[in-house]
């Protein structure tokens, strides 16, 4: 048991998805799970493990922000020995040919500022992804038939953002899209060797101002849940 994460050793895969919402830990896990068992319940930041085509599996709630992710993906790596962490989140689109519900495969995550600022300093280190993972969930979106983009994201550390310039900048840039969570997940992933990849549905629209019902991010991005374990077993 950790601080902040409820479970034995034992009880937590060495394969997590990584929600930021822990209700869509929850109905991902009774949704793409056999043999689900509830392993976290500490501060409501439920997390899940079960199997997937034989696969064990932990699906656990990260909470909003990398300051939050930080804490379950430390803990999950360094008390839990995790191996492959794979965010399944919500994100604004920032560009025209990237639509609602489309699927987002962040090949590399822009920031202003991440919680790995202070080990960085003056480095503009670039957080990216997995190439095994991304090109494994990038094949899987493919033969699902599922619109899917893979590029730069941004991952911001406010929700409702007061910089309009700088969204121009990112769009202008070819930023496919906005979450909170893909920059400091790459970050701690090359710092401790390990597997990360970030597989996002456009739950909103910066440019047409679109915006979905808070069930259907919590219960109805099926297909990423889905491109994300597909690509997380796809070499066994
Ligand atoms: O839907 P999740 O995975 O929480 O991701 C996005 O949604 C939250 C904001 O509503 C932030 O955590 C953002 O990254
Ligand atoms: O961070 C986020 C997540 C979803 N939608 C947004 O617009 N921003």
């Amino acid at each position: 048991m950790t601080i902040h994460i409820g479970a034995e050793p034992e009880q937590i895969a060495q394969t997590v998805l990584l929600p930021g919402d822990p209700y869509r830990a929850k109905w991902a896990a009774e949704t793409f799970l056999s043999d689900v068992e509830c392993i976290n319940q500490v501060r409501g930041m439920l997390g899940f493990t079960g199997t997937w085509n034989g696969h064990r599996v932990t699906i656990q709630g990260s909470g909003m922000g990398m300051p939050s992710l930080s804490i379950y993906v430390n803990e999950l790596i360094t008390s839990y020995d995790a191996q492959t962490l794979i965010r399944i989140g919500s994100c604004g689109g920032m560009q025209d040919k990237v639509k609602v519900r489309d699927v987002v495969i962040a090949q590399a995550a822009s920031s202003i500022s991440t919680p790995s600022r202070g080990i960085f300093r003056e480095l503009n280190f670039a957080p990216c992804a997995d190439y095994g993972l991304l090109r494994a969930a990038a094949d899987a979106a493919t033969s699902r038939g599922t619109p899917t983009h893979v590029g730069n994201i941004y991952s911001a550390d406010v929700f409702y953002d007061e910089r309009p310039d700088l969204n121009e900048q990112m769009v202008r840039h070819g930023i496919l899209g906005v979450e909170m969570e893909a920059a400091e997940l790459y970050n701690l992933a090359a710092r401790h060797g390990r597997k990360a990849l970030a597989v996002l549905t456009v739950s909103d629209h910066l440019l047409t101002h679109e915006s979905l019902p808070s069930e259907d991010r919590e219960k109805t991005f099926g297909d990423m849940v889905e491109i994300a374990l597909e690509a997380a077993f796809a070499d066994q």
